[in-house]
């Protein structure tokens, strides 16, 4: 091959149009009730006012909280992929502007014992959902029970939630050190942002994020970014009990701007992403692989 048909080449591979993977990023934290799916529900507003298609991913088994949140019953889950032979296509909900979730609810569950024609199935249906979505939040349950850290563990990007509470600083520890200690986490794949939520001033914030990195790199020799904080606000209190998510209900007030930033800061800070945009239905074979 000559030098011209060398470059032809390259030109042309640069011009391919490689099948689009969507970014998934996985949300968690160390306690419940720290505002996980709150984070989760807010900053899908957010991405999609800057026009990103957003799914939701709820692989939380507790409380539904994020489809008691958009106000969306799903009629169907995951295990309708899994053992109906439905198509992902058929179990998204459709909730407000423009925010879809997919609930896990009992599939999750199943995929312990899946046989690899089940998997392959549903890695393959999966995989559908890098072409319709931008972005994929999956909101995991919190702690660090092993379906969370396997979650965890199979994306390359993680929020953990914390308040500046002794208890939730500590949970959060406890959930960073069974990852580290976790012979299948990959620590140099993985980056790890730290919401503070519920904090009083932008110092509150920047204190958890410093007390759990200071801890992380001293005896986990790991690294945390800090993404930012969400201030505690009365107005997000008000929303909830209207069942109103407040980036919606009151974007001006400060907890929805500070959602506003921390999108911002997602989507600005995406340029080593790439490489980590692995998509979704890598997300679960690595799942899969990880078991
Ligand atoms: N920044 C905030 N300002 C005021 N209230 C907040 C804030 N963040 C969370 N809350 C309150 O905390 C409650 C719990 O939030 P959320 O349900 O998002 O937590 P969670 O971590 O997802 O809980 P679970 O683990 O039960 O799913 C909300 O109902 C809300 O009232």
């Amino acid at each position: 091959m000559d030098q011209a048909e060398k470059l032809r080449n390259v030109i042309k591979l640069k011009n391919q149009k490689l099948p689009q993977k969507a970014r998934v990023i996985t949300v968690t934290s160390g306690k419940g009730g720290v505002g996980k799916s709150s984070v989760t529900v807010n900053l899908a507003i957010q991405f999609q006012k800057m026009n990103k298609k957003v799914i939701i991913f709820d692989a939380d088994l507790g409380l539904a909280n994020v489809e008691v949140m958009l106000g969306a019953i799903p009629k169907h889950n995951l295990s309708d992929v899994i053992y109906r032979g439905m198509d992902i296509r058929q179990i998204i909900t459709e909730g407000p502007a423009g925010v879809s979730f997919i609930s896990g609810g009992s599939g999750i569950v199943g995929m312990n014992n899946l046989s690899k024609d089940q998997i392959t199935f549903l890695v393959r249906n999966l995989a559908q959902l890098d072409e319709m979505a931008d972005i994929v939040l999956v909101d995991t349950g919190a702690g660090i029970a092993d379906s969370v850290l396997e979650f965890v563990m199979a994306c390359p990007e993680v929020l953990l939630v914390s308040t500046p509470e002794p208890s939730s600083l500590t949970d959060s520890y406890s959930l960073l050190k069974a990852l580290h200690r976790n012979p299948n986490f990959a620590k140099s794949g993985t980056q790890i942002h730290v919401v503070a939520n519920r904090v009083n001033s932008v110092e509150d914030g920047q204190a958890v994020y410093d007390k759990l990195n200071t801890v992380v790199s001293q005896f986990l020799n790991g690294n945390l970014e800090y993404l930012g904080m969400i201030p505690q606000d009365s107005m997000f209190e008000k929303a909830i009990r209207q069942q109103q998510i407040v980036s919606l209900y009151a974007p001006e007030t400060k907890s929805a701007k500070a959602f506003e930033i921390l999108a911002n800061n997602l989507i600005e800070g995406a340029h080593d992403i790439p490489l980590m945009k692995r998509g979704f239905a890598q997300l679960f074979a690595e799942f899969f692989n990880n078991r």
